[in-house]
């Protein structure tokens, strides 16, 4: 900010400009300045503004040092007559900060006049309402613009991490095209990679609203050639659209246009559950997209495309956002894949004309809320280090913000969790509706696909019962000229399709709303004023917790959290406290003060099991696998973290003498072959079961193993629960990546890239489109992410 500037001198240098506070006089500029310097390159002076900027042109940044030592000369000068920069600085200060229509050094458009961005970024930032810098884009623009390393940056969530690496990524992309007389736009610039679907697309949505084009989503196949009809997209604050904005697909015909490079700027978002024919499609052409933002399954299954291949061999940057969760256990092995695969392509291309191979032929940047040691062994390991970290949260502050008003409500068992969550949101609505207001908007985070789906459906039956007028796929459409309350539905076994619209319509609704999801919500996802986030259960770590919650407070708003978690899960208060986060309030339920609400899920459930579907029976069953997990975390028996789901079942269908029915194997995968009379208590294993109720892969999660009869969502394909994500999806053996194209023999890689040697791999000719039919075919199997 403009305050940190003065509160280190009223001179100074920033960038290529020598910058004056305004307590220093024209006159004493003219008398002491301007004959120090050579006037001519004093370009730009506004002496009436709070600051003067002497811009000087860019190539005296090189010789900047020698200025310092003016500027200290001057200073100096200046305290030698009496005057007393400390107190100075602060009347500014304050003056300052009540002055917000002058421009400063945290403008955006400062940076265009550092001339580090070009004016058609600056403009397209501008039309999105923004002015200022967040302090982690201040930190991080001018740093990835002014040099080519790497960089680590934790900033809290919701502080603009994705235009802070955007602008720079964005940037690059416009000198290379101002730069090259041919326009030769055959090779991606920047890949950034994104733990989920959802997130890969927002952040293509962000940079699209920059460049000020509305963001189509590639799902192709289901749109048709109308693909830009109904899929219109936009970001940042001000519900900004553009009138002559085009598709980002669209932009072919504006190749010759000197005069706005974005026109020939093209994002792409590679993602599972979108059409793959249409991603490799955009790799066929001269002008390939710039900028791909991608998850990491599916970019490593069209990569082995020669087409894709052939387009990636010279990128700039590679960005990891949520780095964290990119280097856990789940995906580590893809993105250090994805990473020496890269520089692979990159050195053979170098190869091919003669050039010396390079160590780290792009930089790469990572970003997230949470930094934690697989990023730092990561960046050590695999980048050799050659990384800065730039740290936007005080070391003795807590990772989540201080602006969230966190509750913790302790529960008996999971049955409590439900009830005390909907007693909390129908008191919160019912202010908001008495009270004709709209803001209440809500985000629930259930830890496994069948709760959310269970929740979202007993909720919005609840909510309809209560309010009325709810809508919710569980329910009959409502009648839209009253007031409507929003229920939503999300998590990773949604089609693409309604996960896109889910996400579209919760961010723009109007209404009350709330959005029932699992952890496939929980990072990065930009919902504009959430103001409560609720948390049904502890989450599998604490990081996602600073990240769940992180979905309200945002862009320097206000927000409530409230955790309701089982009594024997309360040692994660103090896993919490380990990263410093404390709560301001802390509760035990008291279900006697919910009766209508434990009545009315009570009721609906036991009616749906008389109906032949026994929601609360599969939800138990998928949370089983869930909290066993958190035995060794917590130091806690398995068979008291299952009580706390068994004994809701009972709870929830009203009747002690009911069982939840399973398998004996599952129950031996749960327990080893322990026995406890408990467990004869709560679980019915005498009798055998039909395919439909334990054989539903769509109910108990995707792994076709007993393990995935307890999936969670974590992520899009639910593997944190059992670990074995990559191997199980035989990203390296079933597809036989490098061992089948044969690149072990490559001089510069160590065998775990994608791209070895093969003789044509620039070929364009070999990439016909008839050679996709294989790819189509396979789609299905990869299509995870
Ligand atoms: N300089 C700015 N001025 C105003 N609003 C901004 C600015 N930069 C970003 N925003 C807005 O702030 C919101 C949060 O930004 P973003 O999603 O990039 O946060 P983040 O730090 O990546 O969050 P998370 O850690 O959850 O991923 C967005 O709605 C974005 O439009």
């Amino acid at each position: 900010m403009s305050q940190s500037f003065l509160s280190k001198r009223a001179i100074s240098i920033v960038s290529n400009k020598l910058v004056l506070d305004s307590s220093i006089s024209l006159n004493f500029i003219r008398n002491n300045i301007a004959s120090t310097f050579n006037t001519r390159t004093i370009i730009n002076l506004q002496p009436k503004n709070k600051f003067n900027y002497l811009s000087l042109p860019r190539h005296f940044s090189t010789i900047i040092p020698r200025f310092q030592a003016q500027v200290d000369e001057i200073t100096s000068k200046l305290e030698h007559n009496g005057f007393d920069l400390s107190k100075k600085k602060n009347s500014e200060k304050a003056e300052q900060s009540e002055s917000k229509n002058e421009e400063s050094l945290a403008d955006f458009a400062s940076l265009q006049y550092q001339n580090l961005v070009d004016k058609t970024i600056i403009d397209g930032i501008h039309k999105l309402g923004m002015k200022e810098m967040t302090p982690v884009q201040q930190k991080s623009i001018p740093y990835l613009l002014k040099n080519k390393f790497g960089l680590i940056s934790r900033a809290k969530t919701g502080t603009g991490k994705t235009l802070a690496f955007g602008i720079p990524i964005l940037q690059e992309v416009v000198e290379k095209i101002k730069s090259d007389p041919n326009k030769d736009l055959s090779k991606v610039s920047a890949l950034i990679i994104a733990p989920t679907r959802d997130l890969a697309n927002q952040i293509k949505i962000a940079l699209d609203s920059v460049l000020g084009v509305e963001s189509v989503l590639n799902n192709d196949s289901k749109y048709g050639s109308n693909r830009n009809r109904n899929r219109k997209t936009s970001y940042g604050n001000s519900g900004y659209s553009r009138g002559n904005s085009r598709n980002s697909y669209d932009y072919g015909n504006d190749r010759g246009s000197s005069r706005n490079p974005f026109s020939l700027i093209k994002t792409l978002n590679v993602v599972g559950g979108e059409s793959r024919g249409y991603q490799i499609s955009n790799f066929e052409k001269k002008i390939v997209p710039q900028i791909v933002i991608a998850t990491p399954g599916r970019f490593l299954d069209i990569i082995e495309v020669d087409c894709v291949l052939n387009a990636f061999t010279d990128i700039k940057t590679l960005v990891l956002d949520e780095a964290d969760r990119l280097l856990d256990i789940g995906f580590k092995d893809d993105l250090i894949k994805i990473n020496s695969g890269l520089i692979k392509l990159h050195n053979m291309s170098l190869e091919q004309q003669g050039l010396p191979a390079v160590k780290q032929p792009f930089r790469t940047l990572l970003f997230s809320a949470t930094i934690d040691k697989s990023v730092l062994s990561f960046t050590k390991a695999v980048l050799g280090g050659d990384v800065k970290y730039l740290d936007n949260v005080n070391p003795n502050e807590p990772e989540a913000h201080t602006r969230i008003e966190q509750t913790y409500v302790q529960t008996k068992n999971y049955f409590e969790n439900f009830i005390g969550a909907t007693k909390y949101i129908d008191d919160a609505l019912t202010t908001a509706v008495d009270t004709n207001e709209k803001n209440f908007k809500a985000i629930i985070f259930l830890p496994t696909v069948k709760s959310v789906t269970f929740y979202s459906n007993a909720l919005s039956h609840y909510l309809d019962d209560k309010f009325q007028n709810v809508n919710s796929v569980h329910l009959p459409r409502p009648d839209r000229n009253r007031n409507i309350i929003d229920v939503y539905e999300f998590h990773g076994k949604l089609t693409q399709n309604a996960r896109d619209r889910t996400v579209h319509n919760f961010k723009h609704t109007k209404n009350n709303a709330i959005l029932v999801t699992s952890d496939v919500g929980a990072r990065g996802m930009d919902f504009p004023h959430v103001s409560h986030v609720i948390q049904i259960g502890i989450p599998t770590e604490s990081s996602t917790y600073v990240h769940r919650i992180g979905r309200t407070a945002r862009a320097g708003n206000y927000g409530k959290s409230v955790l309701f978690s089982t009594e024997i899960e309360s040692g994660f208060t103090t896993i919490l406290e380990a990263r410093k986060i404390t709560f301001s309030k802390k509760e035990k339920f008291d279900i006697k003060k919910a009766e209508s609400v434990e009545k009315h899920f009570v009721n609906w459930s036991t009616q749906a099991a008389e109906n032949g579907d026994d929601l609360a029976q599969e939800t138990s069953i998928s949370l089983l696998g869930y909290v066993t997990q958190f035995s060794s975390m917590l130091r806690v028996d398995k068979i008291d973290l299952v009580e706390t789901v068994a004994l809701s079942y009972k709870l929830m269908m009203d009747d002690a003498s009911k069982r939840i029915r399973l398998p004996r194997n599952l129950l031996t995968h749960l327990f080893g072959e322990r026995r406890h009379p408990i467990l004869d208590d709560y679980f019915d294993t005498g009798r055998s079961f039909s395919n439909r109720e334990f054989g539903d892969r769509q109910s108990f999660g995707r792994n076709s193993d007993k393990k995935g009869y307890f999936s969670n969502d974590n992520n899009d394909g639910g593997f944190l629960a059992d670990k074995g994500f990559s191997k199980d999806r035989g990203f390296s053996k079933d597809r036989g990546f490098s061992k089948d194209r044969g690149f072990s023999n490559d001089k510069y890689g160590d065998k775990k890239g994608f791209g070895g040697r093969r003789p044509n791999y620039l070929d364009n000719k070999r990439d016909s489109r008839s050679s996709f039919k294989d790819y189509g075919r396979r789609s299905n199997r990869y299509d995870d992410f």
